[in-house]
């Protein structure tokens, strides 16, 4: 019995954080990582078909970077990124679109469905406009990344529908670019967009480190809390970097434009996402302003 009693205790403690999240949207971006383990995202894509079941509005965009490389390589195209980014031609393109769009995508919403929540994929060539890229090395020097995106424009409409009927959307990092063509855009770009545009409450990038790292080796130096004036200096000493850039950058911005919270949390503890929204402790790193 005691056993009982203590879940009911769970269960009530999480109550005020129910009420206060019912009816908000909260975008969750995962990470390719993620993908590398069955276990770890059906663990996480549970915690996603719970809280919508609760009255939250969860949306999913979602990476696939290690998986679009291994396709790559299968298809003999050498996988090439420039600061975080992957250049991306005409063979490329149609790897990312296949791996992307028919083979992580529906699999997620797949899985969603087995835990009896509503989803469906969205093609983000389908709601989100790009213009191209463009911008410079570590060396001053510009870069052509070929058909990657910045992201201009989220049609939130569709996402919003979906919402209204109870259904999950689970979004794939591309957009439509000059002359309709398709560009790839990455993954925490894509998801900060898509979190601004639809003025969400909270933005959370699931990831395979802790947080972020004041030393990359060491796991148990997480930086907790970060307020926006502190990120300039800790991008140019090269604290914040590769993989963690774009997430960081993306939170800055969502913050600046009114998203009260912004996370990293780390995708291989169990139920993570639950923990952060529920619990007063939280995990991983939020930035502030
Ligand atoms: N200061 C840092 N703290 C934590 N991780 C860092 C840091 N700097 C770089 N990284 C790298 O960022 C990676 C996470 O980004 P990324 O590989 O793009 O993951 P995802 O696929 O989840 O988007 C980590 O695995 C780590 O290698
Ligand atoms: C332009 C660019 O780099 N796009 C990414 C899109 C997928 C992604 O971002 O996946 P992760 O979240 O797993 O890294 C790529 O092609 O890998």
């Amino acid at each position: 019995m005691e056993r009982y009693i203590e879940k009911a205790a769970g269960l009530i403690e999480a109550l005020p954080f129910i009420q206060q999240f019912r009816g908000e949207t909260v975008v969750v971006k995962l990470g390719g990582s993620i993908m590398e383990s069955e276990e770890g995202y059906r663990r996480i894509m549970q915690d996603i078909a719970f809280m919508e079941c609760i009255g939250m509005l969860p949306v999913v965009v979602h990476g696939g970077g290690k998986a679009i490389s291994r396709a790559m390589k299968e298809a003999k195209i050498a996988p090439n990124f420039v600061q975080g980014l992957r250049v991306t031609d005409e063979a490329t393109i149609r790897v990312v679109e296949q791996v992307l769009n028919r083979e992580v995508n529906p699999h997620l919403v797949d899985i969603i469905q087995q835990f009896h929540g509503k989803a469906r994929g969205i093609h983000g060539e389908d709601i989100i406009r790009v213009e191209k890229l463009s911008g410079t090395n570590g060396h001053k020097e510009s870069v052509d990344w070929g058909y990657v995106g910045k992201v201009n424009h989220v049609d939130v409409e569709p996402i919003k529908a979906y919402l209204k009927s109870d259904i999950i959307p689970v979004i794939t990092p591309l957009g439509k670019g000059p002359a309709g063509r398709l560009f790839n855009i990455n993954a925490d770009d894509a998801a900060t967009a898509v979190a601004v545009a639809l003025k969400a409450r909270k933005l959370v990038f699931l990831t395979d480190v802790p947080g972020l790292l004041l030393d990359p080796e060491d796991k148990s130096s997480i930086i907790s809390s970060l307020h926006l004036g502190e990120v300039d200096e800790l991008i140019e000493r090269g604290v914040i970097a590769g993989g963690m850039l774009p997430k960081i950058k993306g939170m800055v911005g969502a913050v600046k434009s009114g998203i009260r919270k912004a996370h990293i949390i780390d995708s291989s503890m169990p139920h993570s996402l639950l923990l952060e929204l529920f619990t007063s402790e939280g995990v991983g790193t939020e930035i502030t302003e």
